[in-house]
Formats: C-alpha cells, structure tokens, sequence
C-alpha cells in the first residue's frame, strides 16, 4: 500500500489509490480549446470533459439547477463551483478511464482550489491555448452551433471574465512549472502538432 500522502481521493471525494491523470485545458472562448481535445482524444488514451458541455447537458436534463445554469452562460458568468464539480465528478466517474482532459475548467480561482480541495487532484499539466482576441472572436461568430453565447455582447463579456478570471488560474500554474503555452493563432493541423509533440508517444493509441 502505498502512503496516504501519495493518494488521490476518487471521483466523489474518497481517499484511494488510485491516480487518475487530469490535464486542464485552457484558452480564451473560441481559442481552440474543444477542436484540439477532439484530436486528442482520437489520438490518445483520453476522456474529453468540456465543463461548458456538461453545465449546457444540465440545463437541457431539465435539472432544478437549469434556470441559474442557463441565465449565467447568458451573460458569460462563472457558474459556482459546487454544480459543476459534482457534474465533472459524476462524468469521471462514469467514463471507466483515468485519464482526463478537464476543458475549460478551472476558470477561475474559486474553481481551482474547490477542485482541489473536493478531489484532492493536482493537474499533471495545463494547455494553454494562446490566441489573440481579434481572431477568437471571429471564430466564435463564425461558429453556427446555435450556442446563445456566441452573440458579440456575450463574446465581450467572456473575453472579459477570461482576462480578469481565468488568466490567474493559468498564471497560478504557470509558477508551478505546469503551463504547456501553446500558439493557437494556426490552423487546426499544426496547432495539433504541437500538441501531439506535448503528449508524446507514450499515451498514444494503437493503430
Ligand atoms: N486553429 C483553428 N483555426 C481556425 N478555426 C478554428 C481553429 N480551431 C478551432 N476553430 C474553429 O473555431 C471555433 C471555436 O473552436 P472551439 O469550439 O474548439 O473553441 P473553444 O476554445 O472550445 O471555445 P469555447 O470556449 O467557446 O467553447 C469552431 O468553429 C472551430 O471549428
Ligand atoms: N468552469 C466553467 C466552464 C464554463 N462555464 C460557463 O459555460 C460557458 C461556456 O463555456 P465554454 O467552455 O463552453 O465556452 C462559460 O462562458 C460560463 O458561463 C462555467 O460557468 N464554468
């Protein structure tokens, strides 16, 4: 047996030995964030977890939370930390695997130290997907999935949380050491070359 010290606790808050592997992946709205998980995920031993995804799964599962949920994605605010922990920790937990991409989450410092607090999980690393604002924003107009955020007002708003929130969780691990910075202002196809060079062969799927 190994050390408590060296435990994790599980998907609901329990001390085990097991270590499950947590990459956060963050960037800017519209950065490139769930394009690059998707490669991944085709390319590696990951489960993708989009925080945006499972909060917007909320409102649609018609859960009591859906209302609060869907007026804070409105106007681009932080959804508190208690909801989508419990909804990150529900899908670890379902999805068998242990290695994550957690995506777009920690957004901000709140978010962070629940996290961590509440699972006792440290990121192995963090993307950080770097692109100027200017092109994130033709992205997110460009978009067409019917998202009710990405509409210019929102896109300002969340450019704003992003710098203000989100932009210290990143400088946070950055003095850690954690921070893989990667330029995203590229096509999908060498973005993605850059990222594959990140998570090196190891994890990588067979043929
Ligand atoms: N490198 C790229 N070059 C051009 N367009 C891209 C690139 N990466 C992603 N896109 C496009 O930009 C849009 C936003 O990408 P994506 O949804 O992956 O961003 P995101 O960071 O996950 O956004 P959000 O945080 O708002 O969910 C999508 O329409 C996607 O197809
Ligand atoms: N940790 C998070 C992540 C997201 N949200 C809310 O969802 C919106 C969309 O997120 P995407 O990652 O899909 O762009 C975001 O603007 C927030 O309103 C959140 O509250 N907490």
């Amino acid at each position: 047996m190994g050390s408590v010290e060296a435990a994790n606790k599980d998907a609901n808050g329990s001390l085990t030995e097991k270590n499950p592997t947590v990459v956060f992946v963050l960037g800017g709205p519209g950065s490139g964030k769930g394009t690059q998980c998707a490669n991944i995920v085709d390319n590696f031993q990951y489960t993708h977890l989009s925080a945006g995804d499972l909060l917007r799964a909320e409102i649609k599962s018609g859960s009591e939370n859906g209302t609060m949920i869907q007026n804070m994605i409105k106007e681009g605010k932080i959804v508190p930390s208690e909801v989508t922990i419990k909804l990150l920790q529900k899908a670890m937990k379902e999805s068998g695997n242990d290695k994550f991409l957690i995506d777009g989450f920690p957004r901000n410092e709140e978010n962070r130290a629940a996290f961590e607090k509440v699972t006792g999980i440290e990121p192995a690393f963090v993307l950080f997907f770097d692109c100027p604002e200017e092109e994130m924003e033709r992205r997110l107009l460009s978009r067409n999935q019917g998202r009710e955020d990405d509409n210019i007002e929102t896109i300002r708003k969340r450019f704003k949380v992003f710098l203000e929130s989100s932009l210290p969780v990143i400088n946070y691990y950055d003095a850690k050491g954690k921070v893989r910075k990667i330029n995203a202002a590229r096509s999908v196809e060498e973005v993605f070359e850059t990222v594959k060079g990140i998570f090196g062969p190891k994890n990588e799927k067979a043929e």
